[in-house]
């Protein structure tokens, strides 16, 4: 088949076809008139280009090419991660839609020029001419396919979806965009993506993704956007097919400046790591903020503790400290007191204090990092000797400026002036002493703040100091005042409204060079310190003027069940979009009071046992402190279960999940126990609901919901 249908099938089909695949049925007549049985061929000739594109990369003889076994080695590593890119997954379809444009693209729509055909996939294929089977989606001919409508049918005359069973092609759907006879329809495709029943990690969307998400997922790598979103509005996966496009679009230089995806913790980092390898993507990091402070160069820090009271965490989250590590790195500097004077062969050469003075003056004045200036300082020392060299008469070069900056006087008066800065030490006495806090936390922390900060049994020395997270951040906010972070060219940042001020600041530096994407929903901040909106989490990003959207269609949760968890929505977050149900389900939904409470785990377990006769994944979410109990109770049943983010499994398929690591994932069914214990397990009531909220917004086809004590006074009626 060549490589661009011309335009088109004899008849036009029918708006959605599906047949039963019957193997090996291509015949010429058969193709003529059987336009799926073209769409079949199409598949298999793709089928076969993308292998012999493989077959061609494995056959490559480096030898000739490479100087040396480095070499070697580089390029073989090279050429393993492009074999595995041109892997053709049976259970991927090799493409997902078709547009028939009106005119060759790019020939200025001229009259009576003949359209072009374009079957579009996850990646590139193409023939032994070179010419393209497959387009990738991200290339921008790919774009009318997530774009284009009758209102601005952008040159496209048919856009064509294709439906798969079991990896062969079954059924296609077809929009005239250009028909005004043809009316809008639904399409039963997208609506069977949406409402299939889920098992196993994340999947790609990359076959229907909407418009309003693909605005953000194309949107430029120069600017930074946010997206606010209700639960499962797909915020995560537009977020990962934004890094997907922007490597795409950028290959080169995000090559050398680096990709990383944010998540809150380790089971939803397990549960998305398989959406961008299956986009094709390889190289993309993931971290969780503990990570990302604990790792490279802080390597060394590891966290062991938990700040007690809550209070104290809160406290070190707060962007004021950034302002109190500020004063207490730049205390360290002390003004000379006395000259410097190098001894070289017979002469003295002396910089007089006023003029050191002038140095230090001017390099606390500019915007470098501690580090930077203390490096700098030997040199300009150095330099007013050469100076005074030169006005001798000498002719001193570079070399005798670099001799004359390891001097041992010089050396020495450095450390006086500018002595080197141990982040973890500093921040560890900053915790401990009380008498350096206040120095530095004058006017910036009140009295109370400062006595709250105070560790009540400090630790002798970084090595042994237990660190919570929040003093992690601290150090990493030191050691960027010493020495500049590393910028990555793009930072994806997931479930953002939970970090602290001191956090954002910490992904900030991450990316102070290059773009964020940042996703999260107000609605479902449970830290102490959830931001209370996007113009403030921005400004301490950095990305004050990331553009804010907001997504509210719900591809998650049904209709039923996300109504019953938007009656919380007033009570914690007014103001907020509910989320509208794109699913045509209303959703299985079940709340069923217990009567007394030493029958809940047993119905609980009922409950699982009734969801596990459904299709899909189950997810018991319940209170942290519910889950030993449960455990038990499933374990006496004889029943096996996962911990978040093991992959769930057809012969798996029951997660117990502690209420406090719900966020982001999602199961088929969902049976929660007892939300008035998710509820009072949080400090106040806000962020119970809140908790509540998540918890109730996990569940793709059903949600069963057993109590004991009474609901939340919203969830009764
Ligand atoms: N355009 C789409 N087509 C099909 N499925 C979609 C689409 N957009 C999102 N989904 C699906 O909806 C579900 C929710 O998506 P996602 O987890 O990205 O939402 P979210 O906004 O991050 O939710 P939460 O706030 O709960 O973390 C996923 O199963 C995702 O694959």
């Amino acid at each position: 088949m060549p490589a661009h249908v011309p335009d088109s099938d004899p008849s036009t089909p029918p708006s959605t076809t599906a047949t039963t695949p019957t193997p090996g049925s291509t015949s010429t007549s058969l193709l003529a008139d059987d336009p799926l049985a073209r769409e079949r061929a199409h598949l298999a000739a793709s089928r076969s280009a993308l292998r012999a594109m493989r077959e061609d990369v494995e056959n490559l003889d480096i030898r000739d090419v490479t100087a040396n076994w480095v070499n070697a080695a580089v390029l073989t590593a090279q050429i393993d991660d492009r074999i595995k890119a041109l892997a053709d997954l049976s259970h991927t379809p090799l493409f997902f839609g078709r547009l028939d444009y009106l005119h060759t693209v790019g020939a200025d729509l001229a009259e009576g020029s003949a359209g072009e055909s374009f079957y579009i996939g996850r990646r590139h294929v193409h023939d032994a001419h070179g010419d393209p089977m497959v387009i990738d989606w991200r290339a921008p001919v790919s774009q009318p396919f997530y774009r284009a409508s009758r209102k601005n049918p952008q040159d496209v005359g048919l856009r064509r979806r294709f439906g798969y069973t079991g990896g062969e092609l079954t059924a296609y759907e077809d929009e005239h965009l250009t028909d005004a006879t043809e009316t809008e329809r639904t399409s039963k495709l997208l609506q069977a993506e949406i409402e299939r029943p889920r098992v196993g990690p994340m999947r790609d969307i990359v076959a229907t993704i909407q418009p309003e998400q693909d605005e953000i997922v194309r949107s430029g790598l120069s600017g930074s956007v946010c997206v606010q979103g209700g639960p499962g509005t797909g915020k995560t996966a537009v977020g990962l097919h934004r890094v997907a496009y922007l490597l795409y679009a950028h290959r080169e230089r995000l090559a050398r400046t680096g990709t990383l995806v944010i998540g809150p913790n380790r089971s939803f980092l397990h549960y998305i790591e398989q959406v961008l390898p299956a986009l094709g993507e390889l190289e993309v990091k993931q971290a969780t903020v503990d990570d990302l402070v604990t790792s490279g160069a802080g390597a060394g820090i590891e966290i062991r503790a938990t700040d007690e009271p809550a209070a104290t965490s809160v406290i070190k989250g707060d962007a004021r400290m950034a302002e109190v590590l500020r004063r207490a790195i730049r205390a360290h500097v002390t003004m000379p007191t006395e000259p410097v004077v190098v001894v070289r062969g017979s002469r003295r050469w002396r910089v007089p204090t006023y003029e050191l003075e002038g140095i230090v003056g001017e390099l606390l004045a500019r915007d470098i990092r501690y580090g930077a200036a203390r490096d700098a300082l030997p040199r300009r020392i150095a330099h007013q000797i050469l100076v005074r060299m030169e006005e001798a008469g000498e002719a001193p070069d570079d070399r005798v400026q670099d001799t004359v900056a390891r001097d041992p006087a010089v050396k020495q008066a450095v450390k006086a002036i500018w002595p080197p800065v141990d982040p973890a030490k500093l921040v560890l006495r900053l915790i401990s002493d009380a008498g350096f806090l206040a120095e530095h936390a004058d006017g910036v922390l009140t009295d109370d703040e400062q006595r709250t900060l105070l560790h009540p049994r400090p630790a002798r020395s970084p090595k042994s100091a237990k660190w919570s997270a929040a003093d992690a951040v601290l150090i990493d906010e030191a050691r960027d005042l010493v020495e500049r972070t590393h910028s990555l060219g793009h930072v994806v940042l997931d479930e953002a409204q939970d970090l602290s001020p001191m956090q954002y600041r910490a992904v900030g530096r991450r990316c102070s060079t290059g773009s964020a994407t940042i996703l999260g929903d107000l609605a479902q901040g449970t830290t102490p310190w959830a931001t209370g909106s996007w113009a403030e989490a921005l400004a301490h990003l950095g990305k004050p003027d990331a553009v804010v959207e907001e997504l509210t269609a719900g591809f998650r949760v049904p209709r039923d069940v996300i109504a019953y968890a938007s009656r919380l929505l007033p009570l914690m977050s007014p103001g907020l979009t509910p989320v509208s149900s794109v699913r045509e389900s209303p959703g299985a939904m079940s709340v069923q009071l217990v009567p007394g409470e030493a029958d809940l785990d047993t119905a609980v377990v009922a409950a699982c046992e009734e969801a596990l006769t459904h299709e899909g994944s189950i997810g018991l979410i319940a209170a942290d402190t519910r889950i030993p109990a449960l455990a038990k109770a499933l374990e006496a049943a004889g029943h096996s279960w996962l911990s978040p983010g093991e992959e769930t499994t057809a012969a798996s398929r029951l997660t117990l999940v502690p209420a406090s690591l719900a966020k982001g994932l999602e199961y088929d069914y969902v049976v929660l126990d007892e939300p008035a214990a998710v509820v009072g397990a949080e400090p106040d009531e806000r962020t119970g609901l809140r908790r509540l909220y998540v918890a109730l917004t996990r569940a793709v086809s059903g949600l069963t919901v057993r109590h004991a004590l009474p609901l939340p006074e919203a969830l009764r009626d």
